[in-house]
């Protein structure tokens, strides 16, 4: 199967007062065309910067200090401005967290359709593709201004507006963490939706483990900005290999049984100023060894899915600390 993305060894830095912040440290990461990737992690772990560096969408103090990233094989990094706008209109859209943030408010709906799609199109198109995103009343909608929408509704604006010109690569940061919790998982599902009609890939970016494990056939989890474990979403899921995806798996609520605790993951996560030279969880881990203090874990194939711990696959029963 083709790959939509690829990326290799990809460091990405940003300067900051208070000294450099390795966000990427190293990924590796290939995605097929057609295929839902939920990319997981806590909070820093680096999933926007590298949903962001799909699209060279970082801002000015963030420096790609080794590797690359591919994207419908242009090497994103490396190609001339024009090239790079080109590739951002035809090939990527995008659906970030906060809706109001991508539409204007000066402007009606309607208006902003008719830009996204890029041509002259006529109400009809419009309204068409508004009712794709399931908006009910598609009339009202293009003639109502930003502020006169619902979050969901505005959510499903902007759905829309990212898959008006059919792009190959959706990449959504968050697409539901604004909205109120009862209608996160109908807004996912109309994303998902318009994906699949148009056979495009989808990156979705999520702290939420549960919400993106119906909806992603592949799961990247981030840690210390590299991605210690990516595979089929139920084997990931069900049968988490890398220590931190268990442990990331406990302390996430929403599928635990009565009697069940969930256990927050103990410790910080790291701050990387510079390339970890070890385990980066390591810190953190219940079942590390000596070893995972001196050496850096490179991805191995190991119960189908590749992961980033040197002990994945050595023990047959993980230990598992005592609650
Ligand atoms: N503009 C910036 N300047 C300096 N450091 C930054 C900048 N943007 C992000 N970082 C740092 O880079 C690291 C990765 O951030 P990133 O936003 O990619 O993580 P994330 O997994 O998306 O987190 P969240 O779940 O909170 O959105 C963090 O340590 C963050 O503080
Ligand atoms: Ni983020």
């Amino acid at each position: 199967m083709s790959h939509i993305v690829t990326c290799e060894n990809l460091v990405v830095t940003y300067r900051a007062s208070n000294g450099p912040v390795r966000a990427l440290d190293g990924v590796d990461l290939t995605i097929s065309e057609g295929e839902t990737l939920a990319i997981v992690g806590e909070s820093g772990s680096g999933k926007s910067t590298l949903g962001m560096a799909m699209g060279r969408l970082l801002p000015a103090e963030a420096e790609r200090e080794d590797g690359r990233m591919d994207v419908a094989g242009q090497p994103v990094f490396d190609i001339a401005a024009n090239d790079l706008r080109e590739l951002r209109r035809d090939l990527l859209g995008f659906v970030f967290q906060n809706p109001m943030v991508a539409l204007d408010p000066t402007m009606r709906i309607g208006r902003q359709m008719q830009r996204a799609m890029g041509r002259r199109a006529g109400s009809e198109e419009i309204h068409a593709l508004l009712e794709r995103a399931e908006l009910d009343d598609p009339a009202r909608v293009a003639k109502s201004f930003p502020h006169q929408l619902s979050g969901g509704m505005a959510q499903r604006v902007v759905i829309a507006m990212a898959s008006a010109r059919t792009p190959r690569l959706l990449i959504a940061d968050e697409p539901t963490a604004s909205l109120d919790a009862s209608i996160r998982d109908k807004v996912m599902g109309t994303l998902c939706r318009l994906r699949a009609e148009s056979g495009a890939s989808l990156v979705i970016l999520s702290h939420d483990v549960h919400m993106i494990a119906r909806h992603a056939d592949r799961v990247a989890v981030m840690y210390g900005g590299r991605i210690v474990e990516q595979g089929p979403t139920g084997r990931v899921l069900d049968a988490p290999v890398h220590p931190y995806t268990r442990a990331l798996l406990k302390a996430a609520a929403g599928h635990e049984k009565p009697g069940d605790w969930l256990t927050p993951i103990p410790g910080t996560p790291p701050l990387l100023s510079a390339r970890c030279a070890a385990c980066s969880f390591e810190p953190r881990c219940t079942v590390s060894e000596e070893n995972c203090h001196t050496t850096r874990p490179e991805p191995r194939e190991v119960e189908g899915r590749e992961v980033l711990c040197l002990l994945a696959g050595t023990q047959t029963e993980p230990k598992e600390a005592a609650r």
